[in-house]
């Protein structure tokens, strides 16, 4: 089974565009998982034009099903914040500062000795470590010799090309799956995932533990209402 783990990060967008509190992150998170989803997954960037530090200890108080943090392991504060709050996870994404969002992965062979090194740190304290890669199986087996539980298939390029020729554009995932199978590593995915890809994605991808879904899902919240969204997105899921 693959489980949805629901990003807020434009919840907090939202929320900052006025300075108060409305739409309220905390009752989101808390409803996302009374509506189904099985994870909350934040993104805190040094900006924090969305997700603010101090979401993160809120958020870690309240939520009950898996809690994912992702971000840039470069930034001290994020490595502070990972360690005091001690999530279920933790996803390292290789952001450079001002980036608009993620958008690339590890070049886990330049970077092995340093994801090492960042990847024992929050296992030390009991924290599952995924790391952020391309489809691409030599940086899946460069991933493997880092010592992570997990990677994240970085699916912007499948969601880009879906429309055109979705078996072209999911054959490179298939294969980096396959080999992240192959080496014992869990997998994890997200990036532009849809209510129109998502379904095809999971139904191809074996392995897949996890996805997290954010700009889409609450872009669709404004048309079906969150509990609708949540369930049409575990649906494709299931399917
Ligand atoms: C790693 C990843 O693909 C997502 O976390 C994405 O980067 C969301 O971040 P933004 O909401 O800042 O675009
Ligand atoms: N890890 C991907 C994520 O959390 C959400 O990405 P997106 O759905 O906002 O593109």
């Amino acid at each position: 089974m693959t489980r949805l783990s629901v990003n807020i990060n434009k919840i907090a967008t939202l929320r900052n565009s006025r300075g108060g509190n409305n739409p309220d992150l905390i009752q989101v998170a808390k409803d996302c998982e009374r509506f189904g989803a099985q994870g909350i997954t934040v993104h805190p960037r040094p900006d924090e034009r969305h997700i603010r530090y101090q979401d993160v200890f809120d958020l870690k108080e309240i939520v009950t099903t898996e809690f994912n943090i992702e971000g840039n392991c470069q930034e001290q504060k994020f490595i502070d914040l990972v360690l005091s709050n001690k999530p279920e996870q933790v996803t390292l994404v290789p952001d450079v500062l001002g980036q608009i969002t993620s958008n690339h992965g590890w070049d886990t062979i330049k970077h092995k000795d340093y994801l090492k090194e960042m990847i024992s740190i929050f296992q030390l304290h009991g924290i599952r470590v995924s790391i952020f890669v391309d489809p691409d199986v030599k940086m899946v087996e460069g991933a493997a010799e880092t010592g992570t539980d997990r990677i994240e298939l970085y699916t912007e390029g499948y969601a880009s090309h879906y429309h055109q020729n979705r078996e072209q554009a999911i054959s490179p995932y298939i294969h980096a799956a396959q080999a992240a199978q192959k080496l014992g590593l869990g997998l994890n995915a997200g990036h532009d995932l849809d209510l129109h890809n998502l379904q095809y994605f999971a139904q191809n991808i074996p392995g897949l533990q996890e996805v997290s879904i954010g700009h889409a899902l609450i872009s669709d919240a404004l048309y079906y209402g969150l509990e609708n969204t949540i369930q049409m997105y575990l649906r494709q899921l299931a399917l």
